[in-house]
């Protein structure tokens, strides 16, 4: 079984440090990548083959895309070369599975995959669509390589991928926002910048932890937190008076929308 990578930034690093750490061997992978001090760090990080995007590559069973959305169509073009009929893997953001097969004549052994950042520590959550003609084992392979990044979950539905988008795609970077921002809580209590992000990065670090390893909710363990008349009270009524709970609901809203019109962009052949 060999597997390509085309395109070796963040995400392809954080599948291939994955893979080879949960029984993929370094000799099944290759990596097709411009940069070449990029391919230089991935030969030495992690030992597998790499070679430019003119340069001859191996044959492969799956040929996995890891380029910028507005970057796929050329390189999904050039992906079937000699005859070849491997599984394609897109995680490129807002572009369709459908798409992807129309640019390729109506081929159909495609899969779309939406991972997270956190996958970089083995912590990513990643949404799986596989077209109808895909089969079983094909499905079972592309489980296979993203429970080495985190956790994974299956979408009937192509049009799902926007709203898992909007949760455990973008996600990461809400809950970040909420640690600047209980960052600058902490300084504007008048901590020095390194208290003020052991308070902020510990708070949230031992909340998720906690979350994880409680048998109660996430409503539970916050009620839990808050005295009758006590301090965190009064936070969560500002939280409650200001919207907060509707503009998260709101925010994940609109990024869906956007994850929609990108795919209406990135699907519209003149565009690209
Ligand atoms: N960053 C995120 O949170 C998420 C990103 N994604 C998707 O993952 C994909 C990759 O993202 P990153 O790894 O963050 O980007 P990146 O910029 O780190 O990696 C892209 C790589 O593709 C290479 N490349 C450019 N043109 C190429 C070509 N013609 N052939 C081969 N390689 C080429 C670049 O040199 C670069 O190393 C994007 O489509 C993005 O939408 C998906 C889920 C989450
Ligand atoms: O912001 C974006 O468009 C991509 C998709 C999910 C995370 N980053």
């Amino acid at each position: 079984m060999k597997i390509t990578f085309i395109g070796g930034g963040n995400m392809a690093g954080a599948l291939i440090g994955g893979m080879t750490q949960q029984g993929f061997s370094a000799d099944q992978l290759h990596v097709v990548e411009p940069d070449a001090a990029r391919r230089d760090q991935l030969v030495e990080e992690f030992g597998v083959s790499v070679s430019a995007p003119d340069a001859p590559r191996p044959a492969s069973d799956v040929v996995i895309f890891a380029v910028k959305p507005q970057q796929l169509r050329p390189v999904v073009q050039a992906a079937l070369q000699n005859g070849d009929q491997p599984l394609l893997i897109s995680i490129a953001a807002g572009v369709r599975a459908e798409t992807i097969s129309r640019w390729l004549d109506g081929y159909r052994r495609i899969v779309r995959v939406m991972p997270n950042t956190p996958a970089l520590v083995r912590a990513g959550m990643s949404g799986l669509y596989a077209a109808p003609e895909v089969n079983a084992e094909d499905r079972a392979l592309s489980e296979r390589i993203f429970t080495s990044i985190g956790k994974t979950v299956w979408l009937d539905e192509e049009s799902q991928i926007d709203g898992l988008t909007a949760i455990s795609g973008s996600g990461p970077a809400y809950v970040f926002y909420f640690m600047e921002a209980l960052q600058a809580a902490a300084r504007a209590q008048g901590f020095s910048p390194d208290v003020a992000h052991l308070l902020a990065y510990q708070t949230v670090a031992g909340s998720v932890k906690l979350a994880l390893e409680s048998d109660d909710d996430a409503a539970t363990l916050r009620v839990k937190v808050t005295s009758k008349g006590g301090t965190t009270e009064r936070a969560i009524n500002a939280f409650e008076n200001s919207q907060m709970r509707a503009t998260i609901i709101a925010a994940a809203a609109a990024a869906a929308a956007r994850s929609r019109e990108l795919g209406e962009e990135l699907g519209r052949d003149a565009d690209l």
